[in-house]
C-alpha cells in the first residue's frame, strides 16, 4: 500500500469526486454497507474536499480521542452552520478560545459531581410531567416525554418551570428550532453542503428554495435562543429568578461577546439535551412495546429491590442492574445521534499507513458502531442481557461511550442524559405496563422499529397502550408540586 494514499472508498469521478454517490438520507446505513467493501476507515471526496468516515469504535477512539489535540475542530457546514446560523451554538463552534470558554461553563454544571445537584428536579419532573400525565392521557405519551425532557433542561439553563400551556411557546419554539437543526445539518441533505459556493446564490433565484428555508429557520433559532435569555433576564430584574445556568454566570463584567456566548451556550443545553433525551425515552417506550419479556424482567427487578410502596429514585440506580443494562441497550439499539456530529482534523495525519489530510471532515458512524455484528450479535434485536454478564465493559462495547461522541467534543451532558433516561425508564416500569395497542376492530397494531433520518433521530410515531400496574397507583404518585 502506498504510504501516502487516502483510506479506501467508493470510486471517485473526475472533479466532482463522490458528489453524486454521497448518501443523502440515513447516511450511516450506507456507510455501514460500505464497510463490508472498504473497511473501518473510508474516504470520500466532494469537489476536492475530503470526508473521512470512521466505521469502527476502535478507529474513532484512536483518532478522535487519543489524537484529540488535532481532531477537535468542526467543519464549516454551509447550510446548518452559516445560513441557518447554528455555528452560534457550541456544537458547531470551531476549536479555539470560544470553544474552551463554553465547554468550561458547561463543565461546571454537567461533570459527574455537580450534576448530582439536578437529580431532585429530574425526579420531580419525571413524576409530575411523565407519570402523572400518563395516568391521565396515556395516548399522548410522546408529548409527555417531550415535555419532561424539555422541562429538565429548561430548568437548568433558564430556571424556567414548565407549565401546561407551554406547548404554545417555549417548548414549541425550541422543538421547531431543533427539528430544523436536525434537518439542516443531516449529512448530505443539502446540495449546498456538497457545493458550498451555492450559498452565495440569492434567495430569489429560481431553485434557491434552500436559501428561503434557511432564512426562516435562522429566525426560528434566533427567536428560541433570545426568548430563553430574555426570560431569565426579566426574572432577574424582578428579583424572582431561581438558580440557573444563566443566573449563575450573568454579570455586569461580561463583554458583549461573552454575554452572547452565554446566551448560545444556555441554548446549547436546551438544544443538546431536549431532542436527544426525548428520542432515547421514546426508544425505550418502543422497545417495551415490542419486547414484553424484557419489560417483565425489569419490572420484577424493581419490585424485588424497591417494592411497590415507593417510586424509584436516582439513589436506586446501582441496585438495579437489569434496568441499567436496559438503558444501555436503549442507547445501543437506537442511538439518538446515529451519524455523530462531524469533526475536522487540523493537521495532516497518518493512520494505519493512510493519509488523512488537514481540513478533512471526519464523521463517526455511531449507528454502525452500535450495530457491529462482531460486537453485538443480532444487533437489530433489543437484548439488555448483552450488558449484564460483562463486569468491565470494553469502551467499544459500551453504548454510553459510543452514543455521546468522542474526544474533546464528547457530549458535555452525557452523565445527565443517562441519568434522565434511567429515571424515566425506572419510574415508568415501576408504575405502568406498556403493551401493543389495538385498532377499532381489535386487531393488534404492530409498531415498526424505525427512526427518522435527521442528525437527531427519533423513532417514527408509533402507538402503544399504557395502563397503570396497580389500582392505587395515584397514591404512590401524588404530585408534590403543581405543574
Ligand atoms: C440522549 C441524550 C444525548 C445524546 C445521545 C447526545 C449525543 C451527543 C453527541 C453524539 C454529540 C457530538 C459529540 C462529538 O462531536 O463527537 C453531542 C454533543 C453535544 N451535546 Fe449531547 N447528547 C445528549 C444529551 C445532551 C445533554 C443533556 C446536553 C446538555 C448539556 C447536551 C449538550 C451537548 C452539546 C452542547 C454538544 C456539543 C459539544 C461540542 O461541540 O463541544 N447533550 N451530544
Amino acid at each position: 500500500r502506498n504510504q501516502t494514499s487516502l483510506p479506501p472508498g467508493p470510486p471517485k469521478s473526475f472533479i466532482v469526486g463522490n458528489a453524486f454517490n454521497m448518501p443523502r438520507r440515513k447516511a450511516w446505513m450506507i456507510w455501514s454497507a460500505w464497510k463490508k467493501t472498504y473497511g473501518d476507515i473510508i474516504s470520500l471526496s466532494i469537489f476536492g474536499r475530503n470526508i473521512i468516515v470512521l466505521n469502527s469504535a476502535e478507529v474513532a477512539f484512536e483518532l478522535l480521542h487519543r489524537r484529540s489535540a488535532i481532531y477537535s475542530d468542526r467543519p464549516n457546514l454551509p447550510m446548518g452552520g452559516d445560513l441557518v446560523g447554528w455555528n452560534r451554538g457550541l456544537s458547531l463552534t470551531p476549536y479555539g478560545e470560544q470553544f474552551r470558554f463554553r465547554r468550561k461553563l458547561l463543565h461546571q454544571v454537567f461533570s459527574p459531581r455537580p450534576v448530582v445537584a439536578h437529580f431532585p428536579a429530574l425526579e420531580r419532573n419525571v413524576k409530575n410531567l411523565l407519570i402523572l400525565r400518563l395516568l391521565k392521557t396515556p395516548e399522548r405519551f410522546a408529548d409527555h416525554i417531550r415535555d419532561t425532557a424539555a422541562a429538565t433542561v429548561l430548568g437548568i439553563a433558564y430556571g424556567y418551570v414548565l407549565k401546561d400551556k407551554d406547548n404554545e411557546s417555549f417548548v414549541q419554539k425550541g422543538h421547531e428550532a431543533l427539528g430544523q437543526f436536525s434537518s439542516s445539518t443531516a449529512p448530505g441533505a443539502f446540495l449546498v453542503d456538497i457545493i458550498p459556493i451555492l450559498k452565495y446564490v440569492p434567495a430569489w433565484f429560481p431553485g434557491a428554495e434552500f436559501r428561503r428555508k434557511a432564512a426562516i429557520w435562522r429566525k426560528t433559532a434566533s427567536d428560541a435562543a433570545d426568548s430563553g435569555f430574555a426570560y431569565t433576564n426579566n426574572e432577574l430584574t424582578k428579583g424572582t429568578a431561581p438558580p440557573s445556568f444563566i443566573r449563575e454566570h450573568l454579570s455586569q463584567s461580561l463583554t458583549p461577546e461573552k454575554e452572547n456566548a452565554l446566551k448560545w451556550t444556555a441554548f446549547s443545553i436546551f438544544g443538546g439535551g431536549f431532542d436527544t433525551t426525548s428520542s432515547a425515552i421514546l426508544t425505550f417506550f418502543l422497545a417495551m412495546t415490542l419486547y414484553p419479556e424484557v419489560q417483565a424482567k425489569a419490572q420484577a427487578e424493581i419490585d424485588m429491590v424497591i417494592g411497590n410502596a415507593r417510586l424509584p429514585t436516582m439513589a436506586d440506580r446501582s441496585s438495579l442492574p437489569y434496568v441499567e443494562a436496559l438503558v444501555r441497550e436503549v442507547f445501543r439499539w437506537g442511538p439518538p445521534v446515529p451519524g455523530g456530529v462531524p469533526h475536522r482534523v487540523m493537521k495532516d495525519d497518518i493512520y494505519n499507513g493512510y493519509r488523512i489530510p488537514a481540513g478533512s471532515t471526519v464523521v463517526s458512524n455511531i449507528w454502525g458502531m452500535t450495530h457491529d455484528e462482531q460486537l453485538f450479535p443480532e444487533p437489530d434485536k433489543f437484548i439488555p442481557e448483552r450488558y449484564l454478564e460483562i463486569k468491565e465493559l470494553e469502551p467499544s462495547k459500551d453504548s454510553f461511550q459510543l452514543a455521546f461522541g468522542f474526544g474533546r467534543r464528547v457530549c458535555p451532558g452525557q452523565h445527565f442524559a443517562t441519568a434522565s433516561v434511567f429515571m424515566a425508564t425506572a419510574m415508568t416500569l415501576a408504575t405502568m405496563n406498556i403493551t401493543k395497542a389495538s385498532d377499532k376492530e381489535g386487531k393488534v397494531i404492530e409498531p415498526v422499529a424505525d427512526w427518522h433520518p435527521g442528525t437527531i433521530s427519533h423513532p417514527f410515531p408509533f402507538q402503544c397502550k399504557i395502563t397503570p400496574r396497580f389500582l392505587d397507583i395515584e397514591n404512590l404518585v401524588l404530585p408534590d408540586q403543581v405543574v
